[in-house]
């Protein structure tokens, strides 16, 4: 159980002499300062739990107001902050009074040393207990929503499929990092929840970041939290996700989106297993599995300079690579079926198969945008047909335009540099929206610009 630090405030300096001896034991600090001017600062750099604070500061003053407002001041900047009211002046009033505002308790002046020293250990686990329930709530919310997600079984009846899934089972069981590659829509985070549900964490957490959804401001405290004021607009301490995963699965798709700078703090995090949220200097310890997944070339990252291989070498500990749907034949017929089954159900139709003509036109399309382009494809079929089998006039694809067709001529760096001027031409040369269009992060966007003479 952690002991605490607590700040005491007092205009008599043998008041706080006194204290800081008697309490030295029963906390990891006792600061004693003398004015209550100097809290703000204290307050706001989060470094205390509590506070015992005198009513009375001004010489003659002894209304307590001045307590009363410095007791709502340190509620302002800190509503988890603990404070204990302090006064000569046995004014029962004035402890309702100050207890109403939200003190934790209030001692009387001349105090009783054991009774001093046993209220202020007792508002200090009050203290500990509020804050364990505030994060099991976040973690049970965190919970609830990867509950509620849509559950899906995988499909395979390709051999390279069957393949990764023996893959997967053998390497669920240990706590090896593994690295997901794949293009959009193969399956890399189904892969990744059947990691977690192989694992001895099953009964626990995983925590999917979606890395290409989190503005660049936000990373860091996304993924470390940050402690209240540590920026303008943490109004609240906030727990990471690296911290709501401890004891489970921390599953990080984009991983090629952490922005250079942050790589390192991710790495110090998986080294030492602790976090250290933005505006602390305290490590958190943690015990996570990591997953990462991407649809980059994580090392021509580390060859232009965007991603770091120490990182990499960290994340990549057993390497699956899932092929595109369109070189495994065998599934594109599977998961349709599978995708019949469930749309049929939910939209109550009466198609109950896919003809051998209609099959055939799936087997023949290339998806680019893999299993979830087959799967968006079935659900409008189904949607939109009333027949009992669904032929090959039910299945849309996406049109393929003449600039798609001129991009897909060359050697594949040719391709790229087509069509990294294509996409920055398309945005207004907005860099920003450019790479987002791309999927690479702005750092990789000026790279291959300056590669390609852009
Ligand atoms: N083998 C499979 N069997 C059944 N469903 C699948 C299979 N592979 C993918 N899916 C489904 O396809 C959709 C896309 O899968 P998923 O989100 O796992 O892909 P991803 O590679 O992580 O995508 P992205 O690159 O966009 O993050 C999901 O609805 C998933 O359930």
């Amino acid at each position: 159980m952690p002991k605490g630090k607590l700040l005491i405030v007092d205009d008599n300096k043998s008041i706080l002499s006194a204290l800081e001896i008697l309490l030295q034991d029963d906390f990891e600090e006792v600061k004693t300062i003398a004015s209550p001017n100097q809290l703000p600062a204290l307050i706001e750099a989060g470094e205390y739990d509590l506070v015992l604070l005198d009513m009375n500061f001004s010489a003659g003053v002894n209304t307590g107001n001045e307590g009363l407002y410095w007791l709502t001041r340190i509620q302002e900047l800190r509503p988890d902050m603990e404070v204990v009211l302090f006064t000569a002046y046995g004014d029962v009033e004035l402890a309702v009074k100050a207890l109403k505002k939200g003190g934790a308790d209030f001692i009387l002046k001349p105090w009783d040393n054991e009774k001093m020293r046993t209220t202020l250990r007792n508002v200090f686990k009050l203290q500990q207990s509020k804050k364990e329930i505030k994060q099991l709530k976040q973690k049970e919310s965190a919970l609830r929503s990867e509950i509620n997600r849509d559950k899906h079984f995988i499909i395979a009846q390709s051999p390279q499929m069957r393949e990764i899934l023996n893959l997967v089972r053998k390497v669920a069981k240990t706590d090896a990092n593994v690295l997901i590659t794949g293009d959009n829509g193969t399956g890399k985070e189904l892969i990744a929840r059947e990691l977690h549900r192989h694992s001895k964490r099953a009964n626990e957490i995983m925590v999917s970041v979606d890395m290409g959804a989190i503005s660049e401001t936000l990373f860091e405290s996304e993924l470390f939290g940050h402690k209240k004021g540590s920026f303008t607009d943490a109004r609240n301490n906030r727990t990471g996700k690296i911290e709501n995963a401890n004891g489970g699965t921390l599953f990080l798709d984009e991983i090629g989106n952490l922005p250079v700078q942050l790589q390192p703090k991710l790495l110090t995090a998986i080294q030492n297993r602790s976090v250290t949220p933005i505006g602390s200097n305290k490590p958190v310890p943690v015990d996570i599995r990591l997953v990462c997944a991407t649809n980059q070339n994580l090392d021509e990252m580390v060859a232009d300079g965007s991603f770091r291989e120490d990182l990499l070498y960290r994340i990549n500990t057993i390497h699956i690579e899932i092929p595109p749907l369109r070189e495994r034949k065998e599934d594109i017929t599977a998961i349709a079926d599978y995708f019949l089954k469930i749309y049929c159900n939910k939209y109550r139709k009466n198609c109950a198969a896919i003809s051998e003509s209609g099959a055939k036109k799936l087997q023949s399309y290339q998806w680019p945008g893999n299993v979830r382009e087959l799967q968006h494809t079935i659900e409008k079929a189904v949607i939109l047909s009333d027949k009992k089998e669904l032929t090959p006039d039910d299945f849309f694809f996406r049109p393929v335009t003449q600039s798609m067709v001129d991009i897909f001529e060359g050697t594949i760096e040719e391709m790229e540099q087509k069509m990294i001027s294509k996409v920055i031409q398309k945005s207004g040369s907005n860099l920003s929206a450019a790479a987002e269009h791309l999927g690479i992060t702005r750092q990789t966007l000026y790279n291959k610009m300056k590669k390609y003479n852009l």
